[in-house]
């Protein structure tokens, strides 16, 4: 079977998502995977452009053109400027990319990066695409941000929060949660029969037997305990100045971050450009670059379209591995 092409959202159109898009069009339309393009397609500039009014046209437009399903925006975007009255159009095309791949005329999704800021602005009541998309295209559970390169998989246990309430809000059930659903979106996903989880202490030296800060002791260590007794391969807390040095890294599948910075700090310091954000237990495959809207070089031509093109490499990956690997109950990719 063929699989259904991917669905790429536009982003913000202030920033860099339309000439990142471009870019991997240029480097994939002879290879694939394909994808089309939710967005104002009189906006789109240095690729030939061809209009589809349905997915369905998108695989065999995508050699010659970059497929793109147009929807216009209000107000024409200002490179660097992002524009409120913009919002609506953005938010639609990620609801629209989710309709595609739930009804299975896309294998999945991708978005391009938002400008948190200016949708909050508008009345976007989410913190980003990953709490969005578990209203919208969850499975019950809560969301999981997975950012993968060749070398580092992390998930961060708190997301999108001020770090002060993010390790307020810290539990062992939090993290006993959080590491089930890596493990499972692990063995779903990227094929791996049994994950090996490290999970980072909180204070330095993981709290140096509770005299460095007691969250170590009391909240990650019963929380590994208690993965251990279930049959995950989970260790830690590990003191997290070492977790991501070249040496630590071979020795687990995914390394989990207490908070946002733990986690993507190491990735985007490593490989920037190779770096994939999956959300994992969603219905429907979604991935994005690692990068945000880099409105300072937004409309100069200097986008590294890098993370982009991993990320539709990674989305096409986990479609063929879910269709191949159908687990009873789980969501599937859409083959057409
Ligand atoms: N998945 C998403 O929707 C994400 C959205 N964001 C949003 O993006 C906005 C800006 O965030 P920042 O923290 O400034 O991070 P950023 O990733 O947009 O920019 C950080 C630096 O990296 C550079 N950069 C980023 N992507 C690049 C690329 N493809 N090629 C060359 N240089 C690149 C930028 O020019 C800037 O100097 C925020 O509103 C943030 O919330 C951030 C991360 C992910
Ligand atoms: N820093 C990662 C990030 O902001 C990604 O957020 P999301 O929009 O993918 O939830």
């Amino acid at each position: 079977m063929t699989q259904a092409p991917l669905a790429l959202t536009m982003g913000e159109p202030a920033g860099i998502g339309g000439e990142i898009a471009a870019g991997a069009w240029r480097a994939l339309h002879a290879t694939g995977p394909a994808f089309f393009l939710i967005d104002d397609a009189e906006r789109l500039r240095g690729v030939p452009i061809r209009r589809i009014a349905a997915p369905e046209e998108a695989a065999a437009a995508f050699a010659t053109a970059l497929p793109v399903l147009h929807r216009p925006l209000p107000r024409p975007p200002v490179p660097g400027q992002p524009d409120p009255a913009n919002a609506p159009a953005v938010i639609g095309a990620i609801e629209a990319a989710v309709a595609f791949a739930k009804a299975g005329r896309a294998a999945g999704i991708v978005t391009n990066p938002i400008q948190k800021a200016a949708l909050y602005a508008a009345g976007f009541a989410h913190p980003g695409h990953t709490e969005f998309l578990a209203e919208i295209a969850g499975t019950g559970t809560p969301p999981v941000m997975l950012l993968a390169c060749p070398e580092l998989r992390v998930v961060p246990v708190t997301i999108h929060e001020p770090l002060k309430q993010a390790i307020a809000r810290l539990t062992p059930d939090l993290i006993i949660e959080t590491a089930r659903l890596t493990a499972a979106g692990l063995r779903q996903d990227f094929g791996i029969a049994s994950p090996r989880l490290a999970i980072a202490g909180l204070n330095p030296h993981a709290g140096e037997d509770g005299t460095l800060g007691t969250e170590d002791r009391d909240i990650v260590a019963p929380a590994v305990a208690a993965l251990r007794a279930m049959g995950i391969d989970a260790r830690g807390p590990v003191p997290p100045d070492t977790l991501f040095t070249a040496k630590a890294r071979p020795g687990y599948d995914v390394a989990l971050g207490l908070y946002h910075d733990q986690a993507l700090i190491p990735i985007k310091t490593l490989d920037m450009a190779g770096g994939v954000n999956v959300t994992l237990g969603l219905s429907v495959v979604r991935t994005s670059p690692d990068h945000g809207t880099a409105l300072d070089i937004a409309g100069r031509g200097l986008a590294d379209p890098g993370s982009l093109i991993a990320a539709l490499r990674l989305a096409a990956g986990i479609a063929t591995h879910r269709s191949r690997h159908p687990v009873a109950g789980a969501p599937q990719g859409a083959e057409a």
